[in-house]
């Protein structure tokens, strides 16, 4: 591609040093600073523009979400804009909270009652998938996955760059670890026998749903300059 490329409406709208992250989650935003600034990206977030109303995420997958993200705040700066739709699919609820992930338990959830409500449907449907405790005497409940889908958008060109990643595990009945955010302290990991909320940040960059996520789009976007 040549002139409006992404890489091109980056440097031109904000300087080559910053990016657009349509989030108001902090603890994404700490994982992206983590991962972006390794390539002296700065990262501003929907905190930095407050004027930019909330946006409604009614798509019916994280792609679609992250496009609407994407693209609305995009549109409203005139720069190209990063966004993730991100969430848990737990096998044992079919699937479920997916997309409702952030409001599982009600519009403006806290973390901790999406966890608190996460276990309270395991436990009341008998869910287990393992006989076996973990050292601390925790249960299995069930397998799950962290899905992040990624979408940048370039308002020049009204294109998407998109990419999507995955990690397994094993929601528990007790949280391990505080570090993370969000579902990580349930979220156990048993190809490393830690739990997700154990990690460091460089750690859970390397296996997460994110980290998969932007290993599959920073090369796509190399691609474009
Ligand atoms: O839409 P933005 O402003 O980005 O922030 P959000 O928190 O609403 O984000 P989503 O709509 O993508 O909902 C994601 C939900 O999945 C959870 N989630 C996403 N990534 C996670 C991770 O890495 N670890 C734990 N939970 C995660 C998160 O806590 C939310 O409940
Ligand atoms: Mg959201």
């Amino acid at each position: 591609m040549g002139e409006g490329n992404i890489i091109a409406g980056i440097r031109d709208g904000l300087g080559n040093d910053a990016i657009v992250v349509a989030t108001k989650n902090n603890g994404k935003l700490k994982e992206f600073a983590h991962a972006l600034g390794k390539l002296d990206k700065r990262v501003l977030s929907l905190h930095d523009f407050p004027e930019i109303p909330d946006i409604v995420e009614d798509g019916d997958t994280f792609a679609a979400n992250a496009r609407i993200k994407a693209k609305t705040t995009g549109d409203a700066l005139g720069v190209p804009a990063l966004a993730d739709d991100s969430g848990l699919r737990v096998e044992a609820l079919g699937g479920e909270p997916g997309v409702y992930s952030a409001r599982y338990a009600g519009e403006g959830a806290a973390d901790e009652e999406n966890n608190a409500k996460l276990i309270r449907e395991l436990t009341s449907i008998g869910a287990s998938c393992s006989e076996q405790r973990l050292d601390d005497g925790s249960r299995q409940l069930s397998k799950a996955q962290f899905v992040c889908a990624l979408a940048l958008y370039d308002p020049a060109t009204g294109e998407f760059v998109e990419a999507e990643g995955t990690v397994d595990g094993v929601i528990t009945d007790k949280p391990h670890g505080a570090g993370g955010f969000g579902y990580d302290p349930l979220f156990w990991l048993p190809q490393l026998g830690r739990g997700m909320a154990e990690l460091s940040k460089e750690e859970k960059g390397a296996i997460s749903h994110r980290g998969d996520a932007l290993r599959k789009l920073l090369p796509l976007l190399m691609k474009q300059q």
